[in-house]
């Protein structure tokens, strides 16, 4: 029988080692301060076919330290693109991208990512793919195994850390895609829809653990999702993108008391304010951009 999810939950949390203790063995729990990231003046485009298609135009967003920020907009904004720029995977043609104030250096290891697809190796066990990141960056053997089992127990799986990756359940794969993340300490954690494959309780359940995670360690945030609940529950602020060429049009601070509940969405008058306020935006620009679509198609 495939392990299940919510079940593992409950029996693992007897065997937890208390996190002091694991602080006494390890540098893993120690904070991570976030760092600010900053678009100036970012443009950028993409040629398709000869013809350059402007992608973000003069994109300007600051970023606090340890701030957690969500980008919603239409398909095709350049959210991903803009996350992107942060991890270092391409470069704005425009403008500068600055981690903590500083150009982001190449092989710099200060961003790390997680995606909807988990990624995960198939042919290594549990333990061995949260290792991975710690493997290539040649952190030994005795401390990658120590920083691994902790943070399994952190994300309730130590007692799946020598199970095959293939017989767990989609959650408690990104489970240990967020373990695998977090253990190599990154000052920003870029996520493109990091829940978008998860059935909706799984989702639920994941997003409160993984804000819990966050609060423990506070690396900066930026989160892209089309999830717009998702977005005011998890955020300090949610930033609202038009499409062609991307760039912002809402940038709308949460003030939502922490640690948010899942029960927010439906009983805070606050939480539906907020919601109310950036639907209609959001609604309006995904009508504009596949308005647009469409008349590109008929002149096509
Ligand atoms: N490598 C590339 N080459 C050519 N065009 C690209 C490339 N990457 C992205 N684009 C185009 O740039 C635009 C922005 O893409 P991006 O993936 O950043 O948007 P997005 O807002 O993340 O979209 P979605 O919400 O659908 O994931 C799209 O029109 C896309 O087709």
């Amino acid at each position: 029988m495939r392990p299940d999810d919510s079940a593992s939950l409950k029996t693992e949390s007897k065997s937890e080692v208390p996190v002091s203790q694991i602080a006494e063995t390890t540098t893993e729990t120690k904070k991570v301060q976030g760092v600010s990231v900053e678009f100036k003046n970012v443009n950028h485009s993409f040629l398709h076919g000869d013809t350059p298609v402007r992608v973000l135009d003069n994109f300007n967003l600051r970023i606090e330290p340890s701030e957690f920020v969500s980008i919603v907009g239409p398909s095709g904004c350049g959210k991903t693109t803009a996350l992107g720029m942060v991890g270092n995977l391409l470069k704005p043609r425009a403008g500068e991208v600055l981690i903590d104030g500083k150009e982001i250096r190449p092989g710099g290891n200060d961003a790390a990512f997680l995606f909807a697809r988990d990624a995960l190796l198939p042919w290594r066990r549990v333990r061995s793919n949260v290792e991975l990141g710690m493997e290539v960056r040649g952190v030994p053997k005795e401390e990658r195994k120590v920083r691994a089992e902790a943070w399994l127990r952190k994300v309730r799986l130590q007692q799946f850390a020598e199970s095959d990756v293939l017989h767990l359940s989609q959650g408690m794969r990104q489970r240990v895609a967020i373990a695998r993340t977090l253990v190599q300490n990154p000052k920003v954690l870029l996520m493109d829809e990091p829940f978008a494959a998860l059935d909706a309780q799984t989702r639920a359940i994941q997003q409160e653990e993984f804000t819990g995670l966050w609060e423990a360690e506070r690396p900066t945030v930026i989160f892209v999702t089309h999830d717009l609940e998702e977005a005011i529950l998890l955020s300090d602020r949610v930033i609202l993108m038009a499409s062609r060429p991307g760039r912002m049009v809402v940038d709308m601070k949460i003030d939502l008391e922490r640690p948010r509940r899942q029960d927010m969405r439906r009983d805070s008058d606050e939480f539906k304010a907020y919601f109310h306020e950036m639907s209609d935006r959001l609604r309006h620009e995904v009508d504009l951009a596949e308005q647009r679509m469409r008349e590109e198609n008929k002149n096509s």
